[in-house]
């Protein structure tokens, strides 16, 4: 029988647990080892983790992929690079995601891994990328390129929950061992049980103000897309919107990010936090690139219609979308791209059938990509070929971006962006930061995105980004 220690000794728990781990951290003087040591844990719900155990304006990373059964946590920087504005800097576009590989060939051979530990199957670098490589915003939440490696992790793999702690603390040093100890001491129920009163007591908001819908913007750049599409400028553009709400108080992320995961149970849940207690979250049901034993899997996913009421609408509106000759369109434009790009690089990719990805309140036209690695290939190297995809962006690309700079009055920050994470090993899972938000206190800036080709209307595109919004409002408020 678990023994459940009394209160005073569970706040004290994941507080003493925190000190160890963040507080009482020595300063790496001269680039010294990382010494990684893990514990095998029961289970515990991965947002519990998270609220109990990062300390304020600590960085944080979550990602969650219910279907797979898999989950990461990360948590504090013990070692970080940051890739700022890259504006006119030759060859711009790729060199941020060539400084992360080489955060990552300078870092990976400098930790010491403890224990038995796999730790060439275990994530330890969390990364996230702004869409485009600078931004003309003076204040940008998330820089251009981040990546870090944790002081805290926590990583579920089907049943199976690691406890990793990433510390300068020498190898056999006291406190080592007592954060060792620390680990051992039935950690889920510990950190579980105060949790449920902490929860509780938190407050549910409910009431918001719009701040900003301008919906006539987004069919004004529909409009105008429509035009440059006319004139052969471009051939497709993804128009994104920002919708800005406030709420009196401040918005509640853990329960956010509960309600995401209740609500899309077929998408990846994401959050990405700063040191400013700013938060990018969202339900992402695009896969941007996952490479597992060498075995690299991609999504073209592209193309939208609403989910029926009963089964008899639904799979009317599922065949009508497979039939249509635009949304068809939109989406051969993505697999086309995937699969080209991916040749370039000599992966000889193989594409599955189309198909539909029916998610709780939208399906969608999907393609999913295979490729085999070579063993050359980093994952780094092949996102920065791939992204952005026409499935956030448009074609030609740089076309595209280029009228998403000059015509979004928003900084997209990390909406459609890669966000994931990587192993010393060659593994990653880098999804595409769509149906998401940016948290700042009370205010939040939701984003949603609709691609256009020659024979959108705007209505119609209007119908589906309020869809996409309607998704996380009723998560978000
Ligand atoms: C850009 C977004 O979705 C993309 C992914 C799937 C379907 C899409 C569409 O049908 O327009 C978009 O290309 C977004 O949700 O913000």
């Amino acid at each position: 029988m678990p023994v459940i220690p009394d209160n005073h000794f569970l706040t004290d728990y994941s507080q003493k647990l925190k000190e160890l781990i963040f507080l009482s951290h020595p300063v790496n003087k001269n680039d010294e080892q990382i010494v990684s040591i893990s514990q095998e844990i029961s289970p515990i719900d991965l947002l519990v983790f998270l609220a109990m155990l990062k300390p304020e304006n600590q960085v944080s990373f979550y990602c969650e992929n219910q279907r797979k059964q898999e989950a990461v946590v990360a948590i504090g920087a013990i070692k970080s690079l940051e890739v700022k504005n890259e504006r006119g800097e030759m060859n711009g576009r790729y060199n941020r995601f060539q400084q992360c590989q080489n955060f990552i060939e300078d870092n990976q051979d400098n930790i010491a891994f403890e224990d038995n530990l796999d730790s060439q199957k275990i994530p330890y670098f969390f990364s996230s990328f702004n869409f485009l490589e600078h931004s003309s915003d003076n204040y940008q939440a998330f820089p251009q390129a981040k990546i870090f490696i944790p002081y805290l992790q926590l990583v579920k793999k089907a049943n199976n929950y690691l406890v990793i702690v990433n510390t300068y603390h020498p190898k056999k040093s006291p406190e080592l061992n007592l954060i060792k100890q620390y680990l051992k001491q039935d950690f889920s129920q510990n950190i579980l049980h105060y949790y449920h009163r902490f929860y509780h007591s938190q407050s549910t908001p409910s009431r918001y103000t719009l701040e900003q819908s301008n919906y006539h913007n987004f069919t004004d750049k529909v409009n105008h897309s429509l035009k440059a599409i006319a004139s052969d400028k471009l051939t497709k553009i993804v128009v994104a919107h920002a919708l800005e709400i406030k709420l009196e108080e401040n918005f509640n992320i853990i329960k956010s990010l509960t309600n995401l995961r209740g609500n899309h149970p077929d998408c990846y849940i994401f959050c990405v936090g700063n040191e400013k207690e700013e938060y990018f979250l969202g339900a992402s049901p695009e896969r941007l690139l996952s490479i597992q034993d060498r075995q690299l899997v991609t999504d073209a996913l592209a193309g939208s219609a609403p989910r029926g009421k009963n089964d008899y609408d639904d799979s009317i509106l599922g065949e009508n979308l497979l039939n249509s000759e635009k949304e068809k369109r939109e989406h051969q434009f993505v697999s086309d791209y995937i699969f080209e790009k991916l040749s370039i690089m000599g992966l000889s990719p193989k594409r599955a059938s189309l198909q539909l990805l029916k998610l709780s309140n939208i399906q969608h036209l999907w393609t999913p990509i295979y490729a085999e690695i070579r063993e050359e290939c980093n994952p780094l190297e092949i996102i920065a070929q791939l992204h952005p995809t026409p499935a956030v962006a448009g074609i030609p690309i740089d076309i595209a971006c280029e009228e998403i700079e000059s015509y979004e009055n928003f900084d997209r920050s990390l909406y459609a962006a890669p966000i994931g994470w990587l192993d010393t090993n060659g593994n990653c899972e880098f999804i595409v930061g769509i149906r998401s938000a940016l948290i700042q206190g009370n205010y939040a800036r939701l984003y949603a995105g609709a691609g256009i080709v020659a024979g959108s209307k705007p209505d119609q595109e209007l119908t589906e980004i309020e869809l996409k919004f309607q998704a996380l409002l009723q998560a978000l408020v």
